[in-house]
């Protein structure tokens, strides 16, 4: 367990861990310096993370914490609206850069939102319409990555008959499932997931979860929750923000068993927040 004191406002306050080089799950992206001003308002105070290869990493803190705006960050969804400054190194590359192409940067950098969003159109065809937009346009081809990305998501046996059905028909759980189908079709490196749950029931937050295990094989995960027991049944790693700052960063067990900061300690036993 390290302190990385370097950009600590208050080193008591503030406790990171560095990820120890592990070439099985090396760093794939990590953030310094990370700030985001919406006009004055600074949201969120230099960020500093890192995030492993195919390991799963829970943002958890409070509302109005910055977990959203961090998590949006990572593939300029706040571009629009605020100034991020800092840097998001994706495999050595700052992609906080003026002369990064953002498009291409989120096809390796995929968000999955609060709400399912599918379009109007058919099963099929949320997943082949955005892999058209990028050029697939074999028939067998696109067939093949429908299959695969809706297996990926663990939703293909539910709907394999039902493909040209709309996708309005789906239950909310199935439906966000659907999203997590539509991100991977187009292969990210990394899944961004904005609270995915929060709108499930538990059966389909328990699937989505284990969806979540299984696509980490092949994908690295960053999600924010609200939910304690989600964030350690599956993550590797939690970070802990507060009032816009990372305040606690280290293995699950550790933010959850021993958390070295009281103000984590009561927002994880349910005292505070
Ligand atoms: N588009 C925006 N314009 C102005 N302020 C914003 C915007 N988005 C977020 N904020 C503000 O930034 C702060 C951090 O918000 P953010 O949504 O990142 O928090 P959060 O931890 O994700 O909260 P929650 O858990 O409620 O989703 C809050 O004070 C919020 O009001």
């Amino acid at each position: 367990m390290l302190v990385n004191p370097s950009h600590a406002v208050d080193p008591s306050k503030e406790r990171h861990i560095e990820l120890l080089s592990d070439p099985a799950h090396p760093v794939i992206l990590e953030t310094h310096d990370l700030k985001v001003f919406y006009g004055q308002k600074e949201a969120l105070k230099d960020a500093d993370l890192q995030f492993n290869e195919h390991e799963i990493t829970a943002l958890i803190g409070p509302s109005g914490s910055g977990k959203s705006t961090f998590l949006r960050s990572l593939n300029r969804m706040n571009d629009r609206v605020a100034k991020v400054t800092g840097e998001i190194n994706y495999r050595g590359i700052d992609i906080n850069q003026p002369d990064v192409d953002i498009y291409a940067m989120r096809r390796q950098i995929g968000m999955v939102f609060q709400r399912p969003n599918p379009f109007a159109k058919s099963i099929y065809e949320n997943i082949a319409f955005a892999l058209r937009q990028r050029g697939v346009t074999n028939r067998h081809e696109l067939d093949d990555i429908v299959e695969s990305s809706l297996k990926g998501a663990a939703l293909w046996d539910q709907v394999k008959d039902d493909l040209n059905k709309s996708a309005l028909s789906l239950s909310g759980g199935q439906a966000q499932r659907l999203c997590i189908a539509r991100a991977i079709a187009v292969k990210p490196d990394i899944l961004l997931l904005d609270e995915p749950a929060s709108a499930l029931d538990p059966v389909s937050t328990s699937q989505l979860e284990n969806t979540l295990l299984e696509l980490k094989r092949d994908y690295t995960i960053i999600i924010v929750t609200h939910n304690m027991q989600q964030a350690s049944r599956i993550s590797e790693y939690t970070a802990f923000f507060n009032m816009g700052r990372v305040l606690e960063y280290d293995t699950t067990t550790n933010i959850f068993t021993n958390p070295q900061i009281q103000i984590t300690s009561d927002y994880v036993s349910g005292n505070f927040g």
